[in-house]
């Protein structure tokens, strides 16, 4: 396991590219260590790599590509040391609330004027670090959030992100397509058995909404599971998975991910309005938070599940294209001894501006909580 990060700090300390990650509820951490310190972009999305996209559409997609990677892994990630701290300050301004408060309001009026139904809004808060060290912060990720998707990600052109997200944008192995609805914040207080209130419903319906629009020329028998709460660190949300089969005439998954990417759990409804309101009104910007990241294109073998173990049987080993992409939620940039955290949530009509204020709050405590 040394050896493994060991070789992830002498690639930051070469000035190379490289991302280290864990899916959700696995113990496997893998990294992709690029072997030059080229900037790649996403051209046709069927390159093979790991891709990290920003939230606008219109600015590129990076890539570390498998063909100018090199893969390690560790099988069994085990912390033995335990949470370490750092010592940071935050301070957040008077002005830093009361921008946040006007935005609300403004999203509000829009949303009164009908130019929108949906719209997400966040911020960028600072926090001074006394001693950052990426790699530590990782493991603390790691230890904090076992059921979310943990990345720590670098390009000297570009810059240094860690995050553990709840959500996942969307997973296709072979022609299998999968999409999770996530809206809808309340605090967890000890348990999952809680009642949702009509305005979160109401926000993550139009996410499930939107998806089901968005999907119908590309995917066939389309299932939707019940709605369920899910525990996100010390969040609860709302989350329902949409599943279906890719449709093979259709195959343009550069075309499918654009009209997926932002949905209304990021950006709003409908969804053009809500991403000029919020590259107009927000007043910074996201680069890569509410951007999506994964292995776009990994070739995967499978093996009939059933069947014997003999030599017809490998016969049917075949291999599979598969892409699992996550959206860039409960994230940080780490610049110059400061780590700058990203979090915002969902205005609707029935939205209140100052709880909407404390849930930007407590979406920070999820990364603050790895630092303090
Ligand atoms: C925008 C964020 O999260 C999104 C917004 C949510 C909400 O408004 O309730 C919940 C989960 C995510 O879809 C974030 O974490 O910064």
């Amino acid at each position: 396991m040394q050896d493994f990060f060991n070789r992830l700090k002498q690639q930051f300390e070469s000035g190379l590219p490289f991302v280290a990650y864990r899916k959700p509820n696995r113990t496997e951490v893998k990294a992709i260590l690029q072997n030059d310190d080229v900037l790649h972009r996403v051209e046709t999305f069927e390159e093979r790599g790991f891709v990290f996209s920003p939230f606008d559409e219109a600015k590129d997609a990076v890539i570390l590509p498998l063909n100018t990677s090199e893969v390690i892994s560790i099988s069994n990630y085990v912390n033995v040391s335990g949470n370490t701290q750092f010592s940071f300050e935050s301070n957040i301004s008077t002005q830093e609330w009361e921008f946040h408060l006007e935005l609300v309001k403004k999203g509000l009026k829009a949303i009164e004027r009908g130019a929108l139904k949906k719209v997400v809004l966040s911020r960028k808060e600072e926090v001074n670090l006394e001693a950052a060290n990426p790699f530590l912060i990782f493991k603390n990720l790691l230890t904090s959030y076992a059921s979310a998707f943990v990345y720590l990600w670098h390009h000297p052109k570009v810059g240094l992100w860690l995050g553990a997200t709840p959500e996942t944008l969307l997973k296709i192995e072979g022609r299998q397509f999968s999409m999770m609805s996530l809206a809808g914040t309340q605090s967890f207080e000890g348990t999952t058995d809680v009642t949702w209130k009509a305005k979160e419903l109401e926000e993550q319906q139009f996410v499930t909404d939107f998806i089901l629009e968005n999907i119908e020329p590309y995917i066939q028998n389309i299932k939707v599971s019940e709605t369920e709460t899910v525990k996100a660190g010390n969040l609860l949300h709302l989350n329902t998975l949409v599943k279906g089969v890719l449709n093979p005439e259709d195959l343009n998954f550069k075309r499918l991910l654009k009209s997926l990417h932002p949905t209304p759990a990021v950006c709003g409804v409908p969804k053009e309005n809500a991403r000029q309101f919020i590259l107009d009104q927000e007043n910074y910007n996201r680069e890569f938070y509410t951007g999506f990241l994964g292995e776009l294109n990994f070739e995967t073998t499978s093996r009939p599940r059933t069947g014997r173990r003999n030599v017809e049987n490998r016969a049917y080993t075949f291999n599979k294209t598969s892409t699992q992409l996550y959206v860039n939620l409960r994230c940080m940039q780490i610049q110059g001894g400061k780590a700058m955290i990203y979090v915002g949530g969902g205005i609707t009509e029935s939205s209140n501006p100052e709880k909407e204020w404390a849930e930007t709050v407590s979406k920070s405590l999820v990364m603050k909580k790895v630092l303090k």
